[in-house]
């Protein structure tokens, strides 16, 4: 991940949830949502297993309707945004990449272009220019020619974050993107975020390992009980009561020397 950052081409202006929720068979999965997602920030969803996290971001995608409210991107609500704009302006990591894939990484990294894509649907040397700096990006260049089934779990997470890159989309939408990576592509990965961030992109990402998070993001959502329970930058939503209410354990954080440490009790 040596390349630098590159302005990132109209950049999203707001993203609004109103009285957000979703319903499924009479039961909230998520429901009063009610917040700002700070545009050109990393926003990370935090919280237990259940709370809603996932739900959230199947919501700001438009991958799942709202049953009540509504989620507002650049003041239009999103089912009355066409599904090919969603798809050039919203870029979505699901929690687990597919497995089973007839396609090598190239062709599945160039299928983050489609979006984009002239009406026969061949990729112009502006294409593979995205494509080869999303190859590089997450280290998976030499990875190209390889099929898609033969790669590790990280080695198709950093493959599914190069398709992410070459779309090429301002809004990003991440569901756990560390899963499966090692500390040094975990690394690369934080430092990527900010340089995209940097350039102008928004990015959400639901993440699980408190430390990073606190460390990487400039705003967090703490979800509980399908409810945003503390929303705001780092400093003043990751509360230790509210983290151990939240999680129900003892969770203890703290600012040492710049660095946020997190320890949860034993
Ligand atoms: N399709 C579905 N049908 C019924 N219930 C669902 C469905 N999807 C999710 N749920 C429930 O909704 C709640 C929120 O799920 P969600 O996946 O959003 O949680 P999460 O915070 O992302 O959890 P995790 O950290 O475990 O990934 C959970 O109780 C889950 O069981």
């Amino acid at each position: 991940m040596n390349t630098n950052s590159t302005q990132v081409s109209n950049p999203i202006v707001s993203l609004r949830c109103t009285g957000l929720a979703y319903h499924h068979r009479k039961k909230p999965l998520v429901s009063d949502i009610d917040v700002d997602i700070p545009s050109g920030k990393l926003t990370a969803v935090i919280g237990p297993n259940g709370a809603g996290k996932s739900t959230l971001l199947r919501l700001l995608g438009g991958l799942l309707p709202a049953t009540h409210g509504a989620v507002l991107l650049d003041d239009i609500a999103l089912d009355a945004i066409p599904a090919a704009e969603r798809a050039r302006r919203i870029g979505w990591l699901s929690q687990f990449p597919p497995a089973e894939l007839p396609l090598t990484v190239l062709d599945y990294v160039l299928l983050g272009r489609r979006p984009s894509l002239g009406s026969f649907g061949r990729a112009s040397d502006d294409d593979m220019r995205h494509v080869n700096r999303a190859l590089a990006s997450f280290d998976v260049a030499d990875m190209a020619a390889r099929p898609w089934r033969e790669l590790s779990g990280g080695e198709r997470q950093r493959a599914a974050l190069a398709r992410l890159l070459a779309q090429d989309a301002p809004l990003w939408l991440l569901d756990e993107p560390t899963n499966h990576i090692d500390l040094k592509h975990q690394a690369l990965l934080f430092r990527r975020l900010r340089e995209e961030i940097d350039g102008g992109r928004t990015v959400v990402a639901v993440l699980h390992d408190l430390g990073p998070a606190a460390q990487a993001a400039d705003h967090v959502l703490l979800m509980s009980g399908g409810h945003v329970i503390a929303s705001g930058p780092p400093q003043d939503a990751l509360r230790a009561d509210t983290l151990s209410r939240a999680y129900d354990w003892p969770v203890d954080v703290r600012i040492d020397s710049g660095r946020w440490l997190v320890d949860v009790g034993a």
